[in-house]
């Protein structure tokens, strides 16, 4: 095997005659997602500054259909289609999403390119605007019978596990549109549970009302929650080393082995997992997981702690608590979901 030439002292991008200058980045057109695609863009701009770089926005199913209950849709990839045909077709060079929304298995064409620093991760609390609230306002202080606006069985079902005096009902569109339903005179919502990661990015984190996670109201984040993944085409090994500068491997290997919980879990269908994964150690990862029935009357948990060094011990690392989950029980869970709804995606 040839051996890798020497890195130059001053790095030049990798390029070809054959390989165009400018980089197609593609995103959705939603404020978060361009705000999303300006980051990567922006740290783009900064390692290879001679490169040129043009963004392109467009509408995708989900964006589009706003009334399908999204657990009709037919798979995740709902947000991801039409951005990929542009990939594969030559008009993208890669795609910025949020990581959550990236299907665990993706077309054999396509690839995970990089993964970027993970905002807060947490789901938080949004408390209606014009009802008082206090440092104490959380999931389980809200009066009972109070209506949580969510599209997402990973929410509802978690929420509905610890808090059963709290009632559910879905709420679509981006997040500036949640945000205006909520606070809308007479509307139906008490309050909304919203990735942190998203308020935070646009400017809004000071509508959390609370933050939600294990220890406070039972809710663990979905997997992914709060990294931005970079799509490319497979293969493409000009932009697998143009994003190599941006890739943060603490996040990349903790979402790997989340990804791998999933993936092992689901196969191929989005189901109600949460997650929580934080480092112990040098290269020593800790995730806590649960898999909830829909009602939240049925739930498995688990906590492992290992070793996560390289791509391969943290798809490892993740198969084995998806294995840990379904000996204990998670696979029946998980059945009995399988049969009210085929393949869905969990509205995160
Ligand atoms: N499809 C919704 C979506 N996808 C990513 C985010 C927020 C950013 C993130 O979680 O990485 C959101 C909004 C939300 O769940 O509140």
């Amino acid at each position: 095997m040839a051996s890798l030439p020497a890195t130059p002292i001053d790095p030049q991008p990798p390029s070809s005659s054959t390989t165009p200058t400018t980089i197609h980045i593609g995103s959705r057109k939603s404020v978060l997602a361009l705000i999303q695609t300006q980051i990567v863009h922006d740290a783009l701009q900064s390692a290879w500054p001679d490169l040129k770089y043009e963004i392109h926005a467009m509408n995708t199913m989900g964006d589009k259909n706003q009334v399908t209950p999204l657990h009709d849709f037919g798979a995740k990839s709902l947000w991801t289609h039409e951005l990929e045909a542009g990939l594969v077709g030559g008009e993208l060079d890669l795609i910025v999403h949020s990581l959550k929304d990236m299907p665990t298995l993706l077309p054999p064409t396509c690839a995970l390119g990089a993964i970027l620093p993970r905002e807060d991760p947490r789901d938080a609390l949004v408390l209606k605007s014009s009802l008082p609230q206090t440092a104490t306002t959380t999931l389980s202080t809200l009066p009972p019978g109070s209506t949580i606006g969510t599209s997402s069985v990973r929410r509802s079902a978690q929420i509905a596990r610890k808090n059963p005096h709290l009632h559910f009902a879905d709420v679509r569109g981006n997040v500036g549109t949640r945000l205006a339903k909520l606070d809308a005179e007479g509307g139906a919502y008490t309050a909304l549970v919203l990735a942190a990661a998203g308020l935070k990015r646009l400017g809004l984190s000071e509508r959390i009302t609370a933050y939600l996670d294990y220890a406070n109201g039972g809710v663990m984040h979905a997997v992914g929650q709060g990294a931005l993944g970079v799509e490319i085409r497979a293969g493409d090994e000009r932009m697998r080393r143009l994003l190599e500068p941006l890739v943060h491997v603490p996040t990349t290997l903790a979402c790997l082995a989340e990804r791998a919980v999933m993936r092992t879990l689901e196969g191929g269908c989005s189901v109600p997992i949460g997650v929580e994964t934080e480092w112990v150690g040098v290269q020593a990862l800790r995730m806590r997981v649960v898999v909830v029935s829909l009602d939240g009357g049925e739930s498995v948990e688990g906590l492992r702690e290992g070793r996560v060094g390289s791509v391969e011990e943290a798809e490892a690392f993740g198969r084995e608590v998806a294995g840990e989950l379904v000996e204990r029980g998670a696979g029946r869970i998980l059945e009995a979901i399988g049969q009210k709804k085929r393949g869905a995606g969990d509205g995160d």
